[in-house]
């Protein structure tokens, strides 16, 4: 937790059916963050966490996408204690109040990890109330990961950084934040928020994305040129 503070995680993943789906891909881009100074990494899947431990000498946080439920980031136990014996320090978790596919509650679903793993538990959470109840449920570290992405939250542009801040005010738990931060300055601004650590993703594992960004900017600019011709 100590070696976090205050530092960049990158999170390594890729999603199904693309091209950089393979542990061995994950793994070399969690190996060139590393060398590009993150201080943890945030990885998805079994094998992706089981590889990424072995080979990097980080802090880990891992997680499960399974399911088509609402809840779909590590949903169950099951899923929580398959994360953790696949070698991720932080089992990082649905952290929000909505039912689970297990029926289990998230205090439940908590203690029952520290009962049976050495892990510690992010929990990802969407609002300031979610994230009051994560760290009472016995949450290690509380995320805005899904801040934007329940039926109940508005899915800005950038990251929510007031959510950061309100949560680091009122938590004793560390707060990470997660979730859009595109930019160099608003993962800066996270940390100035009171985040503990920053998890970034997109910008910097996700090619097909990045490259996105770059090709409307360039089609934009080129509509414009035409407009003045
Ligand atoms: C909502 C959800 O499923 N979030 C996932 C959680 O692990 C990932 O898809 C995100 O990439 C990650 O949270 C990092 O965020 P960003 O990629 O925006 O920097």
């Amino acid at each position: 937790m100590e070696s976090l503070r205050g530092g960049l995680v990158v999170s390594c993943q890729a999603y199904p059916g693309e091209p950089m789906r393979t542990p061995d891909t994950m793994c070399r881009v969690a190996q060139a963050a590393a060398r590009g100074g993150a201080v943890g990494i945030r990885a998805q899947g079994l094998d992706d966490v089981a590889a990424i431990r072995a080979a990097v000498d980080l802090p880990l946080i891992g997680l499960w996408k399974d399911g088509d439920d609402d809840v779909f980031i590590t949903p169950t136990l099951e899923h929580a204690l398959a994360v953790a014996r696949a070698g991720a320090h932080v089992v990082a978790l649905d952290g929000t109040s909505r039912p689970r596919p297990d029926g289990r509650t998230l205090a439940e679903t908590i203690t029952a990890v520290h009962e049976q793993t050495t892990a510690l538990v992010m929990a990802d959470c969407s609002t300031f109330d979610e994230g009051l109840a994560a760290a009472a449920a016995g949450a290690d570290l509380v995320g805005t990961t899904l801040a934007g992405y329940t039926a109940y939250t508005v899915k800005g542009d950038g990251p929510d950084i007031d959510l950061v801040g309100e949560l680091a005010r009122a938590l004793d738990v560390p707060v990470v934040a997660e979730g859009r931060i595109h930019s160099p300055a608003q993962a800066a601004a996270a940390i100035t928020a009171g985040a503990h650590a920053v998890v970034v993703g997109t910008a910097i594992t996700h090619p097909t994305t990045i490259t996105g960004w770059f090709a409307d900017a360039v089609n934009g600019a080129n509509s414009v040129d035409k407009d003045n011709a």
